[in-house]
């Protein structure tokens, strides 16, 4: 069966600064479809940032995070989904409202309810974002990425705060989504375990 998704990320001299500080010098890497890059090291050492740069939110110094599909290059808006450290904690909407939001933009193929049971949040639509645990935020992180259809996932410390259902809930929907074809940018201090994938790890350290 012909793979859902078929995408390249190629990252080339990539350097990047927050303020005064370079952060990452001159990195060069290149993933492909079913592939999942594991982003670790110490706290501030620039993961977060370097997903940031990929999803074309910062603008590096000097080179370049090109996305490719069949010789083309795509707009980081149509190529990845963001799910951010923090989450969609500050909305003011109800979880209902916010996924409905997501499944409007993308046209995902499950309804709101399926999409919540998905996730372990059934019945909740009425819940107000900002009323979510720590744990349920990261789930419905993770229905916003599974209801966004884009090839690529940033998934920024994806396992913090989840139980272990919910880390398993993890687990199954990376290896579904790498057996499409699709890929996953992961920055995350623990590894995240995906069924029959190995990640390639990117380990930062202060001056490399
Ligand atoms: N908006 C900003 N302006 C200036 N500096 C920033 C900004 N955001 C982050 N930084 C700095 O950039 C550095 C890298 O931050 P980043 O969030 O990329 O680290 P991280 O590796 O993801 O850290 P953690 O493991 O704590 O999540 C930190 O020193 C941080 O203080």
């Amino acid at each position: 069966m012909t793979p859902r998704y078929n995408i390249r990320l190629n990252v080339q001299d990539l350097t990047l600064s927050r303020g005064d500080q370079t952060l990452i010098s001159d990195l060069t890497l290149a993933l492909g479809p079913g592939q999942a890059l594991w982003l670790t090291g110490p706290n501030g050492i620039g993961k977060t940032t370097l997903l940031l740069a990929c999803a074309g939110l910062l603008t590096p110094d000097s080179g370049t995070a090109q996305w490719i599909q069949q010789d083309s290059e795509l707009s980081s808006r149509e190529a990845l989904a963001y799910a951010a450290h923090r989450g969609p904690e500050r909305s003011g909407l109800t979880l209902g409202e916010e996924l409905a939001f997501w499944q409007s933009l993308n046209g995902d193929s499950l309804s709101l309810e399926e999409r919540l049971t998905s996730v372990g949040l059934a019945g909740r639509t009425k819940t107000p974002v900002i009323g979510l645990s720590a744990g349920q935020r990261r789930r419905l992180s993770l229905a916003r990425l599974m209801a966004s259809d884009r090839a690529a996932w940033l998934m920024d410390e994806p396992l913090a705060g989840l139980d272990t259902d919910g880390r398993a809930l993890v687990t199954s929907t990376l290896s579904r989504h790498l057996t499409d074809g699709g890929m996953a940018l992961i920055a995350s201090h623990q590894p995240v375990p995906i069924n029959g994938v190995e990640a390639l790890k990117l380990v930062l350290e202060p001056g490399a």
